[in-house]
């Protein structure tokens, strides 16, 4: 199996083959049927993709890489006081013979939605990096780019203006349907992936917390427990005897507590701990948190066409 990452992620799966290769290229190796599955920027995906209906996205939001493909105009001069794509579309400057002058990467999406946001006189020109520049070179009027913290922008003087944002973009995990439906073991290592992927993503928002706690009885701590609301854990929280040796009689008057916690609840779920009688904390990361089928495996089987969904699949479908 041929997959394809733009970022290097740590994949421990046999009969895979991973190869490290320029965003565009990925995208171009899967229409060409040199790849199998890719990981790119939405925006690269939509570009060098062109709606080929081959290509397919597995995992919409693998929560990195997270920009926006947007048109920015200098913020001095003609266009101080142009906010919006439509004041852009308007303004009297743009001729058949002095039309407005884009530099963009993106020959493909730039055109497109500037033709669909009525700008009529336009020409573009391209290069391979470092487009912020153009305006202030006098090569362009305009750029279409990608925007993330927005500080190159501010750099160069340009702005973002309403109305000129032409996608949101983080990486996703893509696909081709020939390949999934035709290679033999495509479709279980997708499957493997996308379920490990998703598990990892489920595990970074959360911390396992362990913790001591005196009590009578795993009930009567577990109800001391379930009266804080953050410390309800995925389930509920896992509630075990801690056997001490107390005079040389074995007492189990401690009880260990293992609940998962929001990262951004973290404070507030040891204070909600100590409140009632919690000590000893102790935190540590989540790898994975494997939960039911992901929704994500039965939308990709039906967008196949392959309808040997599993149980879990009817029930989400249901
Ligand atoms: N500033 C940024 N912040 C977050 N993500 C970004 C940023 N710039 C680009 N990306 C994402 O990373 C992907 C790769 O970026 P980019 O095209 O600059 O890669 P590159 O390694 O420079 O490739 P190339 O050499 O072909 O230009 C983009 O498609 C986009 O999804
Ligand atoms: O909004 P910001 O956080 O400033 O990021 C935006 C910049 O990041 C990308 O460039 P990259 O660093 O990939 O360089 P390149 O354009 O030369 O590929 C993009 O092309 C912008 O120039
Ligand atoms: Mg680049």
């Amino acid at each position: 199996m041929r997959a394809s990452l733009r970022w290097p992620l740590v994949v421990t799966l046999t009969n895979l083959e991973v190869w490290f290769q320029r965003p565009k290229d990925i995208v171009r190796k899967l229409v060409s049927g040199d790849l199998d599955l890719g990981i790119v920027g939405l925006d690269t995906f939509r570009e060098y993709g062109q709606g080929n209906d081959d290509l397919i996205i597995v995992h919409d939001a693998l929560a990195f890489g997270d920009c926006r493909l947007s048109l920015a105009i200098p913020n001095y001069g003609i266009f101080e006081s142009i906010n919006s794509i439509k004041e852009l579309a308007q303004m009297p400057q743009w001729t058949a013979e002095k039309p407005l002058r884009v530099a963009t990467g993106f020959t493909y999406m730039g055109p497109k939605f500037l033709k669909e946001n009525g700008l009529q006189h336009v020409t573009f020109s391209t290069a391979d990096g470092a487009l912020e520049a153009a305006p202030a070179m006098g090569i362009a009027d305009a750029i279409v780019d990608l925007v993330s913290s927005g500080t190159t922008l501010k750099e160069n003087n340009l702005k973002e203006i309403e109305g000129g944002v032409l996608l949101e973009s983080q990486a996703v995990m893509v696909a081709s349907k020939k390949s999934l439906i035709q290679r033999k073991g495509l479709l279980d290592i997708t499957h493997e992936i996308l379920e490990r992927f998703e598990a990892h993503l489920r595990a970074l928002d959360q911390f396992t917390v362990v913790a001591n706690m005196r009590g009578t009885s795993a009930e009567e701590v577990a109800v001391r427990i379930l009266s804080q609301p953050s410390l309800s854990g995925l389930q509920g929280p896992t509630i075990s005897p801690v056997f001490r040796k107390v005079d040389g009689v074995v007492k189990s008057d401690f009880y260990a507590i293992v609940i998962c916690v929001r990262k951004k609840l973290l404070y507030k779920s040891v204070q909600q701990l100590r409140a009632i009688g919690g000590s000893g904390v102790l935190v540590s990361p989540l790898t994975y948190i494997f939960d039911e089928e992901t929704p994500r495996w039965c939308e990709l089987l039906s967008k196949l066409g392959l309808f040997f969904a599993t149980s879990a699949c009817d029930e989400a479908s249901s």
